[in-house]
């Protein structure tokens, strides 16, 4: 990979507390449009390695690097500012407006539009155009005027996405976004998330098997905070150590 294919990057990336490492010597390259699963056992590390590159947690060691620019010390919001964004569950506000006032804030905040509220918002009219362009992206342009805490899960996942997307990522991190949801609420969770513009790079932990193999473009193994191994999913499917480590989770159970 060229270093213009690359998004992030992560070298030696280790963290532990006390005697406990979470993550050891994890280096990780993502390409650039990218849909890369971080997938593993139960306290595998993956949780721990995204929160080590949105700077949730400072790393004990190794470095991550944002294209070229090493921003291993960077704080959270600094990071969402370059690019990075991932997502939050929607708070109580966000809950009790509408989804389209929602979308409208939050580019609003990410435009320094920060003493427009709603009501005002008519006039920028471009801030709506812009809203309404996400929701049709993200197939919610029904819900618009639905309050967000009155929809299904899955489309709950989704103004969740919606609202990291009008960060203007170039990097969306997804954590479980299908957990709690009805398969078939996931599926078309998903599916929407495959169709989002390639120049958008999506890293996310799944722990269906099923949705990982169908949504996937590159996989990673994470096993005991170590990097089992990496590849396609064909190479994954195929990898007998990967089918050790469940079959090994699954006689556990
Ligand atoms: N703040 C913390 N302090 C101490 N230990 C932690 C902390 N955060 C996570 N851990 C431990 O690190 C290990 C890895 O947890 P992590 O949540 O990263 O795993 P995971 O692969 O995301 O697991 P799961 O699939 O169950 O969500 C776990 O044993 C967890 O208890």
């Amino acid at each position: 990979m060229t270093q213009q294919n690359i998004a992030l990057r992560t070298e030696g990336l280790s963290k532990s507390w006390g005697a406990f490492a979470a993550n050891s010597d994890v280096s990780l390259t993502f390409a650039k449009g990218a849909r890369h699963a971080l997938i593993g056992p139960n306290g595998a590390g993956k949780t721990t390695f995204i929160n080590l590159l949105t700077g949730g947690f400072l790393p004990s060691s190794g470095k991550v690097y944002l294209g070229d620019q090493d921003i291993t010390q960077l704080p959270q919001h600094k990071r969402v500012q370059r690019g990075m964004t991932r997502t939050f569950q929607i708070n109580t506000l966000f809950a009790g407006m509408t989804v389209l006032e929602s979308v409208v804030l939050a580019i609003c905040e990410r435009r320094g539009l920060h003493s427009v509220w709603y009501k005002t918002v008519e006039k920028h009219t471009d801030v709506v155009d812009e809203a309404m362009a996400l929701l049709t992206t993200l197939k919610l342009s029904a819900e618009a005027n639905s309050i967000t805490r009155s929809l299904a899960y899955g489309k709950q996942r989704l103004v969740e996405i919606a609202l990291a997307l009008a960060t203007k990522p170039s990097i969306l991190l997804l954590d479980e976004p299908a957990a709690g949801i009805p398969q078939a609420e996931s599926k078309e969770l998903f599916e929407v998330i495959a169709q989002l513009p390639r120049d958008v790079t999506v890293v996310f932990i799944e722990h269906d098997m099923g949705l990982v193999f169908r949504f996937a473009d590159r996989i990673t193994v994470l096993v005991g905070g170590k990097v089992l191994t990496e590849g396609t999913p064909a190479e994954i499917a195929a990898d007998p150590r990967v089918k050790e480590v469940y079959l090994g989770e699954a006689e556990h159970a």
